[in-house]
């Protein structure tokens, strides 16, 4: 059967009438543009729902399978699917991608999750809560041009919720701040704002903060399996185990995360100063150009902590995220470079022309 798949072509009209199926899934111009006709039906587009060692899980219109890891591809991609050779499907390029470094010594980048359009920045209203973790969190979303959103749970169990409020909403203008008791009918309503038909949100956050609890409410499912945290994590065994892409019965596409224990920035510098925009804009009035902000006259830097207009507790933590990033951004530059240089010299061996730059 040859699908009419005009309905997902730019230009489509979008206005006056239900969603389409892929629409439901998320599509949305953004990938409609990198698309035509033909190949629309040639290799029909489908979300990756859940990615597994035995292949993606992935979804279309009137297609639900899994096809063979082969694909470059984490959970929220577009794929086209090519029916014959699934493995060779190509993966869309994504309206926003989150990563991070993965923990051990390698410096390997590590897919989160493509495609997200809130990132809600999950933590408690109790020890778990760490300004440090959450500016973390919030670089990274803005660095992968995602909206992120504070959500403070147990608010309930605290004496004083409004002071994390306070806190939180210190971090950037930019992001909203919700408090509230994950458990129960509040998350839907709290969190309305973002969970439209067809956006997709993920929740990023530590083990044992709420996630399950929150993707539960929006699901008004008991979908996702919770537990009680255990007191012993030393194992490294969470409650939620993989990524996976579930739909609400209002039509927004919600992934909940494992508990990440670690998340180094990698090629982060544009999300980090979007949250040290002060900071950073202080520090284009230091005399010189390369002010490391230490003992060089004219530092704005070091007047404004000086004037306490500049708490040096924020400044050591944007130093150290500039740091961290730095190293592990310079680390897979140089990485790339010796890829590089390796395949000149495998290419001049083999007497074949250098590849085309993507
Ligand atoms: N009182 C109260 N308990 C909560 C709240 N949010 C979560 N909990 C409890 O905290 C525990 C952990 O919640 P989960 O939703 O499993 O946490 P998670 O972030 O998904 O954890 P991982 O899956 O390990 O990453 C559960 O026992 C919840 O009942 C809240 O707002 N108030
Ligand atoms: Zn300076």
């Amino acid at each position: 059967m040859v699908r009419d798949y005009s309905a997902f072509l730019l230009g489509a009209k979008t206005t006056q009438r239900t969603p389409t199926v892929l629409e439901g899934l998320g599509w949305s111009p953004v990938f409609a543009r990198q698309i035509d006709a033909d190949a629309l039906t040639a290799t029909p587009p489908v979300r990756v729902l859940s990615v597994h060692r035995s292949g993606l899980q992935v979804a279309g219109d009137g297609i639900e399978e899994t096809i063979p890891p082969g694909p470059e591809a984490t959970v929220g991609d577009w794929l086209l699917m090519e029916r014959a050779r699934p493995r060779s499907s190509q993966v869309l390029d994504r309206k926003s991608l989150i990563k991070r470094r993965a923990p051990g010594t390698g410096r390997e980048v590590q897919l989160i999750a493509a495609n997200i359009d809130t990132v809600f920045v999950v933590t408690s209203c109790n020890t778990d809560f760490n300004i440090a973790r959450l500016e973390r969190y919030v670089a990274l979303a803005f660095e992968a041009d995602i909206e992120p959103v504070i959500v403070l749970t147990k608010a309930d169990l605290a004496e004083d919720p409004a002071s994390y409020v306070t806190a939180a909403r210190a971090i950037s203008d930019r992001v909203p701040v919700v408090a509230l008791d994950a458990r129960g009918d509040e998350p839907a309503q709290a969190l309305v704002d973002w969970c439209k038909p067809g956006r997709t949100v993920a929740f990023l956050g530590s083990s044992g903060v709420g996630k399950s609890m929150l993707s539960n409410a929006l699901l008004s499912a008991q979908a996702i399996a919770t537990q009680g945290i255990r007191e012993d994590d030393a194992k490294g065994r969470h409650t939620t185990t993989r990524r996976e892409l579930h739909v609400t019965p209002g039509g927004c596409l919600v992934l909940d995360t494992p508990g990440m224990r670690e998340l180094q920035l990698t090629e982060a510098a544009e999300g980090i100063a979007g949250v040290f925009e002060d900071i950073e804009a202080m520090a284009a009035q230091c005399r010189f150009a390369d002010c490391q902000h230490e003992t060089e006259p004219g530092c704005a830097i070091r007047t404004a902590v000086d004037d306490d207009r500049l708490d040096p507790a924020r400044l050591a933590r944007w130093r150290k995220l500039q740091a961290e990033d730095a190293f592990n951004s310079a680390s897979l530059a140089e990485r790339r470079e010796k890829d590089r240089a390796f395949g000149k010299i495998v290419r001049s061996a083999v007497g074949a022309k250098p590849r085309n730059k993507k």
